[in-house]
């Protein structure tokens, strides 16, 4: 039996590959579709053409098939499935930005959310931060060789008594790391490439207005309110095999962290990020997907 073709564009010119049950699963698995079932509902989709005796069918058409069907067995991934199908289709990148103090979840978040969204890019800025400190000399930029937590130890000239040191260490730190990521954000826009970024030094204020204000440029806070939770946080990290950071340090340094997370907060309120308390993934992704949903509109905004 002859296989359907499905033909595209890309960049003008028109393409044609065979249908695959293989591909159309994976994009309804990002919609939360179990993966056994996702194959079947592609299968059926595969058979359905092949009854109406369908030889090539333009992508666009397909997308809305599937959706119809989709809608037809429950709104919620029908509506999972047209957001991911806009984001990639959209000729700018989305570049999503997530920042909290450590520990409050923000490479498990960003991982879940790029997943989600289909975004296979994903930047944490301790590793922009790793490549800063190859480049500058201790000498010249002392806090990056620190954690953004204990930067104040390492600040060339102490502050004044009456300023909290932990912060002005903190904002030294987030300050240089920001160029970074701000070099990170343009080539993402420059090359057209969606990219999830996360970690400790996305503080609102800190990167170029003329950057975050761009609406597919989306920064959210995450938090933890309850100092408890967030010190369960680093226990929790801190079992994972693969984890190499020391929990004592944390803790050591846990009254210094919880300052940082109060100056998140200030940050987020002052230049109206969202904040979202990470206390449950399934919600803090719904949240962050929300936002975004708003920026690509909802599937009755597609033709
Ligand atoms: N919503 C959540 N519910 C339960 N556990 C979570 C949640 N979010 C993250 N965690 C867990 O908390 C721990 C810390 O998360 P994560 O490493 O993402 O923090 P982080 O903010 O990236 O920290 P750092 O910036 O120091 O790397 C991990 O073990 C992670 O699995
Ligand atoms: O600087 C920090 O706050 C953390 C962020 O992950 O990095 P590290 O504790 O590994 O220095």
């Amino acid at each position: 039996m002859k296989k359907i073709m499905v033909e595209g564009q890309v960049g003008g010119k028109v393409y044609r590959e065979p249908f695959s049950k293989g591909v159309l699963s994976r994009s309804l698995t990002r919609a939360e579709m179990d993966p056994d079932r996702a194959y079947t509902f592609a299968s059926k989709i595969e058979s359905d053409l092949m009854e109406q005796g369908v030889k090539v069918i333009n992508l666009d058409d397909l997308i809305v098939i599937v959706r119809e069907k989709l809608r037809g067995e429950g709104g919620e991934i029908a509506e999972k499935y047209g957001l991911w199908k806009r984001i990639r289709r959209c000729d700018e990148p989305l570049i999503i930005l997530i920042g909290g103090s450590s520990g409050v979840g923000t490479s498990s978040i960003a991982f879940e959310v790029a997943n989600r969204l289909g975004i296979r890019n994903m930047i944490s800025t301790d590793m922009i931060r790793e490549v800063m400190r190859k480049i500058v000399s201790k000498e010249l930029l002392p806090t990056i060789y620190e954690s953004s937590y204990t930067a104040y130890r390492s600040l060339r000239i102490p502050p004044p008594p009456e300023l909290d040191e932990v912060l002005i260490g903190f904002r030294d730190h987030v300050d240089t790391v920001s160029v970074g990521i701000e070099a990170v954000i343009e080539r993402s826009l420059k090359e057209g490439i969606s990219i999830v970024i996360e970690g400790v030094h996305i503080v609102p204020g800190f990167i170029s207005e003329d950057l975050v204000k761009k609406h597919n440029v989306n920064m959210f806070v995450l938090t933890l309110q309850d100092e408890e939770v967030h010190k369960g946080r680093f226990y929790s990290r801190c079992r994972q095999q693969w984890a190499r950071r020391p929990l004592k340090r944390y803790m050591n340094y846990f009254g210094a962290i919880r300052r940082t997370h109060k100056y998140f907060e200030s940050q987020a309120n002052k230049y109206h990020v969202p904040v979202i308390e990470n206390i449950d993934v399934t919600t803090t992704i719904d949240s962050i997907i929300e936002t975004i949903t708003k920026t690509y509109g909802s599937d009755d905004d597609v033709k």
